[in-house]
């Protein structure tokens, strides 16, 4: 069983003049549960679609679980995939996408899939279109988790769904994870639900990978410093605010702060990703000459 989930090196995928995907390098372990997060249109949904090989790269290369995207049976039967909107065929009924699922995977759990929908309280002779959005993601992550694969990518599966229905359907994951040694990886906007989900994380913004590890390490190695202004600060910078005399600063640093101007504050894994969204619209080079 590969340790590495995805790796991706110079990875890119260009839509006519515009890269949707830009120079992204990644290695992703397996036996985890990994959160994608990145505004809209950050190129989240093009990583997942070249991961399950819907979509060839324009530059570089991408391995999901050390083989090539969809390139044989083997790999295909390796990996599940819930596209956006948690897709189902509407006039299909709950036993007709169970029968599918059967016939067009080898490795078919029936009991599995029988007892989740069982569960569920979802009738077999009930057509999807007159299912709920939350039924129809359940649905959705019956078929993808009864595949039994050994990497199951969800692009933003809760996203439609109300709260109490999105909580449902990620303790349904993480039991599934629990009981199936699955991996997954999750694109997600909502990043509470990543951080209750998720042991590691990936933030995209602008066609780009601008942080990715583990959860915990995330957390506890950013800090908000705030200062006099303009002193120089410790670590890599994410974000500079100032007023005329106090600057405050994201930074990725674990050390210990000595000097005793500055306040440092904990940040949340929100605060964390926000800053690293924030960045894009600041440029990088005058922040750094700000910051000396
Ligand atoms: N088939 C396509 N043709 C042209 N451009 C596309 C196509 N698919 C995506 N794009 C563009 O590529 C960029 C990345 O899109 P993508 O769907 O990967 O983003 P995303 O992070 O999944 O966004 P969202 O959170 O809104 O779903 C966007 O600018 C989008 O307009």
């Amino acid at each position: 069983m590969s340790t590495v989930a995805l790796r991706a090196d110079g990875l890119g995928k260009r839509y006519g003049k515009r890269f949707a995907l830009e120079d992204c390098t990644l290695e992703v372990p397996a036996g985890r549960v990994v959160g994608l997060v990145g505004p809209n249109g950050a190129g989240k949904s093009t990583l997942l679609n070249l991961a399950v090989g819907m979509l060839a790269p324009t530059t570089g290369t991408i391995s999901v679980l050390g083989g090539e995207p969809a390139s044989s049976p083997a790999q295909l039967a390796k990996v599940g995939y819930v596209a956006q909107d948690t897709p189902t065929y509407a006039h299909l009924t709950v036993g007709e996408h169970l029968e599918l699922g059967a016939r067009l995977n080898p490795a078919w759990d029936t009991e599995l899939a029988e007892r989740r929908v069982a569960r569920l309280g979802l009738s077999l002779d009930q057509k999807a279109r007159k299912l709920s959005g939350g039924q129809r993601a359940q649905l959705a992550l019956t078929l993808g988790v009864a595949k039994r694969p050994e990497l199951l990518i969800l692009d933003e599966p809760v996203a439609s769904l109300d709260p109490l229905a999105r909580r449902e359907f990620l303790q349904d994951l993480m039991e599934a994870v629990a009981e199936h040694e699955l991996s997954v990886i999750l694109s997600s906007h909502l990043v509470s639900d990543l951080e209750r989900t998720c042991d590691y994380l990936v933030v995209l913004v602008d066609s780009r990978v601008r942080l990715a590890g583990d959860l915990e390490d995330i957390v506890s190695s950013h800090v908000r410093l705030s200062g006099p202004r303009d002193a120089g600060h410790p670590g890599e910078l994410v974000t500079a605010r100032h007023t005329d005399v106090q600057s405050t600063y994201v930074v990725r640093y674990s050390g210990p702060i000595a000097d005793p101007s500055w306040t440092v504050g904990q940040l949340s894994l929100e605060d964390i990703v926000l800053a690293y969204m924030e960045r894009r619209t600041e440029p990088a080079p005058r922040a750094l000459e700000v910051a000396r």
